[in-house]
């Protein structure tokens, strides 16, 4: 089954030379995020920056975009997204940034226009929160934190 939406992606005034996010192959999961810093930034070992993508989304409600890291840069340089998955919300309209953090021991470059993430679309299911006095049981209960064995 193939879920298909909608979503507009405007460019940032400055940012008309950024790619737009696309998709590497036909079935890729992700779209990937191009970094819109000016001229290049480098992260230190263990320094964070939140780096713009020059894009702005306006998604149907019931969707939400995921942004999370790309293995290959996890891998060689140890570069990862600190909150995986960050989320962008249905109602935001600012700048998708990327807060990454360089977890490697080199200093890492990254240039304008350089992949830097991927975002996953999701649908979001809507739920209503009802408090109640008492939980229906369970066989599980309380039980959690691996209280089944290692
Ligand atoms: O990696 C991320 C995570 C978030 N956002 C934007 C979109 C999202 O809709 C908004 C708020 O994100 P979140 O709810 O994670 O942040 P918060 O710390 O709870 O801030 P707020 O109080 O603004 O909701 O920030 C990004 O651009 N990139």
């Amino acid at each position: 089954m193939i879920l298909s939406y909608y979503v507009q992606i405007n460019k940032l005034a400055g940012n008309e030379d950024v790619n737009l996010p696309c998709k590497m192959s036909e079935q890729a999961s992700g779209y990937d995020l191009y970094a819109a810093v000016a001229g290049e930034i480098v992260l230190a070992p263990g320094e964070r920056a939140l780096i713009p993508t020059g894009i702005s989304l306006a998604m149907p409600e019931g969707l939400e975009a995921q942004i999370r890291p790309r293995s290959g840069l996890a891998l060689k340089h140890g570069i990862t997204c600190l909150n995986t998955p960050g989320t962008i919300d249905a109602d935001y309209r600012g700048e998708i940034k990327v807060l990454l953090i360089n977890l490697g021991q080199e200093p890492f470059a990254i240039a304008r226009n350089e992949r830097i993430a991927q975002m996953v679309f999701q649908a979001v299911p809507v739920v209503n929160l009802v408090e109640v006095e008492e939980l229906s049981e369970t066989q599980r209960g309380a039980g959690g934190f691996g209280h089944t064995g290692k």
